[in-house]
């Protein structure tokens, strides 16, 4: 099995693939806590991550944040007291690609090792 956390991601356009449904139910697994959603008509992945405080729940957003910069794909965070929602999908297909599948699993990597 190919560890989502452990790749990078491929740079996008809009010509690139979206998961199907098949792919989607393979790597899933691999990130359980991950909800997909829709939002404005896009599927997207989603996740809440909790924290004892505000200062944590920052750091947490702060690494992410740095993950994404590296990784060139970008999510949106939204830091409260106590709690980070994180959401990935890829803006250039209006969808879900592999990056996002393997960001949100760094993402739970950051969040069982970093803090
Ligand atoms: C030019 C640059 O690579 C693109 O705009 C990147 C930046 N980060 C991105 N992040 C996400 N989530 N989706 C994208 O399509 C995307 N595109």
């Amino acid at each position: 099995m190919q560890i989502l956390s452990e790749q990078t991601c491929i740079s996008c356009s809009s010509r690139s693939k979206s998961v199907t449904d098949e792919i989607i139910t393979e790597l899933k697994p691999q990130i359980p806590e991950w909800g997909i959603i829709i939002q404005d008509g896009e599927r997207r992945l989603q996740r809440t991550y909790l924290f004892s405080n505000f200062q944590k729940a920052l750091a947490f957003t702060q690494l992410v944040g740095e993950a994404a910069e590296i990784e060139g794909h970008h999510p949106s965070l939204l830091t409260e007291w106590g709690k980070v929602t994180a959401t990935w999908w890829t803006h250039a297909i209006k969808g879900l690609h592999r990056n996002d599948f393997i960001m949100a699993a760094k993402s739970d990597h950051i969040y069982t090792k970093y803090i």
